[in-house]
């Protein structure tokens, strides 16, 4: 699995932490940091979050953290990008149906609004889930797959 991840300013704390959290993990081959580098550099979150989903959609990556304030702003961002799913999960539930309803390639966090080893506990699991495309969930996510193509 490789694992695209970016912060803006509000964020970057919890993406550094959570970065290397994935760099140790064996089942992750790659995580790239897309930014920002520090709290000094205020790029604001879309452009981070517009990025990441974009690799993501270029098939660069396969999934992405995004981390700003809140963890909304990112999720707006993300889901901008068609083909794109993204939402904020700030529990271990969401988390995991993030990725077996919704097959959301990318879990935001809002570092103002989770503590950081609960964060990280839900990255663990999180990237021990996978997407099952034969369950009833892939025809509903398919709706919106049509819908995206179509307009
Ligand atoms: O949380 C954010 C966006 O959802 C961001 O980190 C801060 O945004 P702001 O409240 O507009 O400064």
């Amino acid at each position: 699995m490789r694992i695209v991840v970016a912060a803006d300013n509000a964020g970057v704390e919890l993406k550094n932490q959570l970065r290397d959290l994935l760099r140790a993990d064996e089942r992750v081959a790659e995580v790239t940091d897309l930014g920002v580098p520090d709290a000094a550099d205020d790029r604001a979150y879309p452009l981070l979050g517009l990025a990441a989903a974009e690799a993501i959609a270029r098939g660069e990556a396969d999934r992405g953290v995004l981390v700003c304030g809140t963890g909304i702003g990112m999720a707006i961002s993300a889901n901008k990008v068609p083909g794109v799913r993204a939402t904020v999960a700030h529990d271990s539930y969401s988390a995991e149906r993030s990725i077996k309803s919704n097959d959301c390639q990318v879990i935001t966090f809002g570092a103002r609004a989770i503590g950081p080893e609960v964060a990280k506990k839900i990255v663990a699991e999180w990237v021990g889930y996978r997407f099952d495309p034969a369950s009833a969930s892939a025809t509903k996510v398919a709706h919106i797959t049509e819908y995206e193509n179509a307009h």
